[in-house]
């Protein structure tokens, strides 16, 4: 039988695991945004600006330092944070022009 017809149970119970990682991430994900969401109604509200830099720049330390506590890669890490709140950001801006 040919790699490709024989069911691997060791690579499908490694990937029932991603998959349920991949859940969570989503749904943390759902969550982050849906508390940003609040926070840029609030901030066009308030007319607070849509981003804070010093703020960015405490949570990227912060989350440097976890990476590197997890042997994660602290510039994946960081541009992983950073790719989030841009498009945070970007939802910001745009509720603050409704
Ligand atoms: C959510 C905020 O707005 C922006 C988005 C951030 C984020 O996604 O974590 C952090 C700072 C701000 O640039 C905030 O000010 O707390």
């Amino acid at each position: 039988m040919t790699s490709s017809t024989k069911p691997d149970r060791v690579l499908a119970g490694f990937r029932k695991s991603i998959d349920n990682i991949d859940a969570a991430l989503i749904h943390m994900l759902a969550e982050r945004f849906r508390i940003t969401q609040a926070v840029g109604e609030y901030k066009a509200k308030v007319t607070l600006p849509p981003a804070d830099p010093a703020r960015e720049q405490e949570q990227i330390a912060r989350l440097r330092r976890l990476a590197e506590e997890s042997e994660l890669d602290p510039e994946f890490s960081e541009k992983f944070l950073r790719f989030i709140i841009d498009e945070v950001i970007r939802h910001h801006e745009q509720a603050a022009s409704r």
